[in-house]
C-alpha cells in the first residue's frame, strides 16, 4: 500500500487541542490509515523557515514548518484569510486584496514545496488540503514530483462571476489543473467550479467532472462530502454522559432545556443572527423565559484580522443586551464562552442539549452539525436546527432547515424544536444518524483516494 502524505496549513498537533474541522477530520482520517502529515507548526518565528521538525506519534509522522512574521502576515492572515476566505464565503465586500499578500502566498507555497519534496517517495499518494495551498501542486510538479497528487477544498465555491472578482484570478485558479483530482464538499461546489472553468477559463468540461484547459492541461473535479468518525463521537458521548464536566453542566441547568452552539468565532458562522434570534425568541415566547438556556461555545479565531475582532465586540454587546434584558437572579439566557473544549467534552455537552443550533451564513460542511447528531441518545434525541447554507444540509435534510438571514425562521424553528414530540424527534434523528454513520470519515477518505488512484 502506498504511503499517504497529507499536506495542510493547519495540523492537529500532537498533544494540542485546537478547534477547526479540517484538523479534526484529517486527524481522524490519518489515525485510521497512518502516514505523513506536513504543514505549518502554528509557530511564527524571526528569520527564515528552517527544515521541518519531524516527530512520530502512533501511526502518524508529523513534519512541521514554522512561518516567518512576513509569511504569516501575507500568506495566512493576508491572502488566505483576508482575501480568499471572504471571497469563497460569498462576502466580496469583506475582501481585502494586496499584491504583496498574493506574492507572499505564492512564496510560502513555493517554500512548502521545497521543504516537502525531499521527504517524498516515488510511490507516495499526496493529498493537499484547502485554499491556503492551491498553488502547491504546481510547485511540486515544477520540482519534478511525479506522484499522484489530489487536492481537497474544504470551503464553499461561489458562482463563476464572484470567483472572477478576485484580482488576477486567472493566475491562481488554473493552477488547480496541476492536480490529478480536485475534490469539493458538495455537488453545488462542483457545479460552480466547473462553471468557472468553462465561463472564465474557456475550458471544456465533461459530465463526469473532467476539465481540459485551452492549453491542454487537464484535471478531474468531483464532490466528496466530508464526514466524521461517528462511532468514536457516539462512544465519547456515551462515556461523557457521566463525566464531571457534563454533570456540572446538567446540574447548573436545574431542569431547564438547553440549546447549544459550537463554532469558531468567525463571521461565516452567523453568530450575530443567532444571538438576535434567541433574544427574539424570548421576546415572542415569554412562557419560555427562565425555562431554556442557550450555551454558545465560540473559541476565538484569526484574531489578528480586524473583521474577527469587530465580530467579537459585536457579540459581546449582543449577549450583554439580551442577558441584561431577560436575565433573572437565578437564570442567564445566553451563556457565552470564548474558549475551546476537547472533542470528548463537547460530545457530552451535545448529548445533553435539547437543540443543536447551527446557523452559518455559508459553511463548506460544518462538522459540528454531524457531531451533534452522532452524540445523541437514541431513545431521547435532541433536534438539529441547521442552516440551508451549510454543506451538511444536503445530507441532514431531516434537521429543521432554516435560512439564517430570516430571524423569524430561527425563532420559529426554536419553538418548533422545543415542542417536538418524541416520536418525531426519534424518526428524524434515526434517518440522519444512519447517514452520518455510513458516510463517515473513513468512507470519505476511501472515496477520495480510490478516485485519485483511478
Ligand atoms: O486553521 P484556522 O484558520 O484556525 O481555521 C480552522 C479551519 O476552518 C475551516 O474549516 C473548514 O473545514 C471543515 C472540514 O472540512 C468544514 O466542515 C468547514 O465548513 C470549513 O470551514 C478551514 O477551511 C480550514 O482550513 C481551517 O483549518
Ligand atoms: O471548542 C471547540 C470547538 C470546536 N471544536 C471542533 O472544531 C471542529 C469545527 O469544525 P466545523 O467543520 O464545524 O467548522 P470549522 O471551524 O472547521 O469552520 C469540530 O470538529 C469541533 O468538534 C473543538 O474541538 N473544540
Amino acid at each position: 500500500m502506498s504511503r499517504l502524505v497529507v499536506v495542510s496549513n493547519r495540523v492537529a498537533q500532537p498533544r494540542e487541542a485546537r478547534a477547526g474541522g479540517l484538523a479534526s477530520a484529517m486527524q481522524a482520517a490519518l489515525e485510521q490509515h497512518g502516514g505523513l502529515w506536513f504543514g505549518w507548526s502554528g509557530r511564527v518565528v524571526d528569520g527564515e523557515a528552517a527544515a521541518p521538525r519531524i516527530e512520530r506519534v502512533d501511526r502518524i509522522d508529523y513534519a512541521l514548518v514554522d512561518l516567518s512574521h512576513a509569511d504569516h502576515d501575507q500568506y495566512y492572515l493576508g491572502f488566505a484569510n483576508r482575501t480568499l476566505w471572504p471571497l469563497l464565503h460569498f462576502r466580496p465586500s469583506l475582501l481585502d486584496y494586496h499584491r504583496g499578500d498574493f506574492a507572499g502566498y505564492l512564496r510560502v507555497n513555493a517554500m512548502f514545496a521545497r521543504q516537502l519534496a525531499p521527504l517524498l517517495r516515488d510511490d507516495d499518494v499526496v493529498w493537499i488540503h484547502d485554499y491556503h495551498l492551491i498553488p502547491l501542486g504546481a510547485e511540486l510538479r515544477a520540482l519534478g514530483i511525479g506522484a499522484r497528487i489530489g487536492f481537497f477544498l474544504h470551503v464553499p465555491v461561489p458562482p463563476p462571476g464572484l470567483l472572477a472578482v478576485l484580482p488576477h484570478h486567472e493566475q491562481l485558479f488554473p493552477k488547480l489543473a496541476a492536480y490529478d483530482l480536485v475534490g469539493v464538499q458538495t455537488w453545488r461546489d462542483r457545479d460552480a467550479l466547473l462553471a468557472y472553468f468553462r465561463d472564465e477559463l474557456h475550458a471544456a468540461t465533461g459530465a463526469d467532472g473532467d476539465v481540459v484547459l485551452p492549453d491542454g492541461r487537464r484535471c478531474d473535479v468531483a464532490a466528496f462530502p466530508i464526514g466524521i468518525d461517528a462511532a468514536k463521537v457516539a462512544d465519547q458521548a456515551r462515556k461523557a454522559a457521566n463525566s464531571p464536566a457534563t454533570a456540572r453542566l446538567v446540574r447548573s441547568l436545574e431542569g431547564r432545556k438547553l440549546v447549544i452552539g459550537v463554532d469558531r468565532l468567525d463571521y461565516s458562522k452567523g453568530l450575530p443572527q443567532r444571538f438576535e434570534a434567541f433574544g427574539g425568541f424570548l421576546a415572542r415566547h415569554a412562557a419560555w423565559r427562565s425555562r431554556v438556556s442557550f450555551l454558545q461555545i465560540a473559541p476565538p479565531s484569526r484574531e489578528q484580522v480586524q473583521e474577527y475582532r469587530d465580530l467579537r465586540s459585536r457579540l459581546e454587546r449582543l449577549a450583554g443586551a439580551t442577558n441584561g434584558r431577560y436575565a433573572e437572579p437565578d437564570w442567564v439566557p445566553i451563556r457565552y464562552v470564548n474558549r475551546s473544549f476537547t472533542q470528548g467534552t463537547l460530545a457530552g455537552f451535545y448529548r445533553v442539549a435539547d437543540i443543536g443550533l447551527v446557523t452559518p451564513l455559508r459553511d463548506g460542511m460544518n462538522l459540528v452539525a454531524k457531531e451533534y447528531v452522532a452524540a445523541q441518545p437514541p431513545d431521547d434525541p435532541g433536534v438539529l436546527v441547521l442552516s440551508n447554507f451549510a454543506g451538511a444540509a444536503d445530507e441532514l435534510a431531516e434537521a429543521i432547515i432554516i435560512n439564517p438571514l430570516d430571524p423569524e425562521d430561527i425563532v420559529e424553528s426554536l419553538e418548533r424544536a422545543l415542542s417536538m414530540p418524541l416520536a418525531e424527534r426519534r424518526e428524524r434523528w434515526a434517518a440522519m444518524f444512519e447517514r452520518v454513520r455510513r458516510d463517515d470519515i473513513a468512507a470519505w477518505r476511501r472515496a477520495f483516494l480510490d478516485r485519485l488512484a483511478r
